[in-house]
């Protein structure tokens, strides 16, 4: 039988606020272990949670990102578990009335886009953090995490590959980068994601039971531990046997997913409403102001690059795929009035460079500033566009100006006739066969010889007239 995959994700996202999500103490990464705590975090008798506003502000820009509707009246929950990262044995977190719910993202796949609904996002409380050190037996617990303020963002089983699934929570990020609450840093444990999956014969409707997989930490690694997890269904169900609902940890090492050691999970979480936090309103002037607050998404960017300055699709995309790369270039255009060609730059040499550093364009050592000036060079002919891309690299290195290093490496362009004759007798007397080519009527040998014109020339030739030259001499 063949079947088809049923995969819903449930995202968490940690808030990059200053503080905490229910006390004053810092929300920072990397401090010394247990230098953020506080009774509150801790949960020692007595103390009070106060919710964060800025934390609840920057929820609402998500929920309404995603087009869902924010729930006027709302409250938060306890959610029950022992664990040793969790110093409460309760998390904060919202159950049967989540701020927000119904929303939907459009995923873009290779043949077109898709719509996925999403099921809620609500706003919780993170845990501590666990550390098991390779020697001794002993475990070791930093609470400095322990309640940071979290988003989950669950979706509705609306996914039905790796692939799509991939696609979601690269579409996800970039709007959450965009609306700038989070780092979306997946290795620092700020973007999490569980996949639940299960399978369903092709053509019917109904729900498979499904396995949860955790410890995914990079969209590559949810789409492998799907792959992985979507085969061995496959084969629990060819050989007539159940899949039982469970938890899985992906194990990187391994490349596959294991049951998780402890059963206790059985999902008593026994919820009930905080009673330390009141149940409250949002008002429909908070919730405006929060969408007065929120920037132009990527879908829109993308729109606007298209309908503005005549871009394909895919370059649109490419340009706002990284809010810093749709930055630059904007930055550009406010010095260079050639929205063409600066695209044509960063998508071209720049992604190149970007691509072999391993950089984003933040990373680089290039200012729009920097990048115009060596754009203009080549576009008013000072340059060819071959020793543009070297002045780059160039530019990237030393982090001089273009011009300077046009005059350090006297890269400036030839176009007169007399230095250029020289060089393209070299060519023409070096390469026989391209230049009887060209006289057989083989029109296209001319761009060989261009070819070698300019590496004679360190890229310093004017192809254009070189070409002309060219032509001119051979057809004599
Ligand atoms: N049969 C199924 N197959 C695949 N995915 C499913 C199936 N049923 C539910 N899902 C997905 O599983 C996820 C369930 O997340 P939700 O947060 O609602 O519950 P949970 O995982 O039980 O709770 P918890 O937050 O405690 O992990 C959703 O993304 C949903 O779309
Ligand atoms: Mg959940
Ligand atoms: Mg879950």
């Amino acid at each position: 039988m063949k079947y088809e995959p049923v995969i819903g994700l449930e995202v968490h996202v940690q808030l990059k606020t200053a503080t905490k999500a229910f006390c004053g103490c810092a929300n920072v990464f990397g401090s010394k272990e247990n230098s953020n705590i506080c009774p509150v975090c801790l949960g020692l008798p007595g103390s009070l949670p106060v919710l964060n506003e800025k934390a609840l502000k920057a929820a609402l820009k998500v929920a309404l990102a995603l087009g869902c509707q924010v729930r006027s009246f709302t409250k938060f929950d306890r959610k029950n578990y022992y664990y040793p990262d969790l110093p409460k044995n309760f998390q904060i977190s919202q159950y049967d009335m989540p701020f927000s719910e119904h929303g939907s993202l459009d995923i873009s796949l290779e043949d077109g886009t898709k719509h996925i609904r999403i099921k809620r996002v609500h706003l919780e409380e993170d845990a501590g953090k666990l550390i098991h050190p390779e020697e001794g037996a002993d475990s070791l617990v930093d609470y400095n995490r322990a309640g940071t303020p979290l988003l989950e963002i669950v979706s509705e089983p609306d996914l039905h590959s790796p692939d799509e699934a991939y696609a979601y929570l690269t579409d996800l990020k970039l709007i959450l980068q965009y609306l700038d609450i989070s780092d979306c840093d997946m290795e620092k444990g700020s973007l999490r994601c569980d996949a639940n999956v299960s399978l369903r014969p092709a053509g019917t409707t109904g729900l498979g039971v499904k396995s949860e997989l955790k410890n995914m930490n990079s969209f590559r690694a949810v789409r492998l531990a799907l792959d992985y997890e979507i085969r061995r269904q496959e084969a629990e169900l060819g050989d007539g046997r159940l899949v039982v609902q469970e938890t899985r940890l992906w194990n990187e090492k391994k490349q596959m997913t294991l049951p998780m050691r402890s059963k206790e999970e059985a999902h008593d979480y026994r919820y009930f409403p905080e009673p330390d936090l009141p149940p409250f309103v949002i008002s429909a002037s908070e919730i405006e102001e929060a969408r007065q607050g929120l920037p132009e998404l990527p879908k829109e960017k993308r729109g606007r690059f298209v309908a503005s300055f005549g871009f394909s699709d895919k370059d649109a995309a490419t340009l706002t795929a990284a809010k810093s790369l749709a930055d630059f270039f904007e930055a550009c255009l406010k010095l260079y009035d050639n929205p063409k060609k600066i695209a044509h730059w960063l998508i071209g040499p720049v992604s190149f460079q970007m691509n072999s550093r391993g950089q984003d364009i933040a990373g680089l050592r290039l200012s729009p500033a920097f990048l115009t000036e060596l754009i203009d060079l080549v576009e008013t002919g000072k340059i060819s566009q071959l020793a543009g891309k070297e002045v780059l690299q160039e530019m990237l290195e030393s982090g001089k100006p273009a011009a300077k290093i046009v005059e350090e490496e006297n890269l400036a362009q030839v176009s007169d006739a007399g230095s250029l004759s020289a060089v393209i007798e070299e060519v023409i007397a070096a390469n026989k066969k391209s230049v009887d080519d060209f006289k057989a009527g083989k029109e296209n040998a001319v761009m060989f010889l261009v070819g070698q014109v300019m590496r004679l020339s360190r890229g310093k030739a004017n192809p254009k007239t070189a070409r002309e030259m060219l032509i001119e001499r051979l057809k004599a």
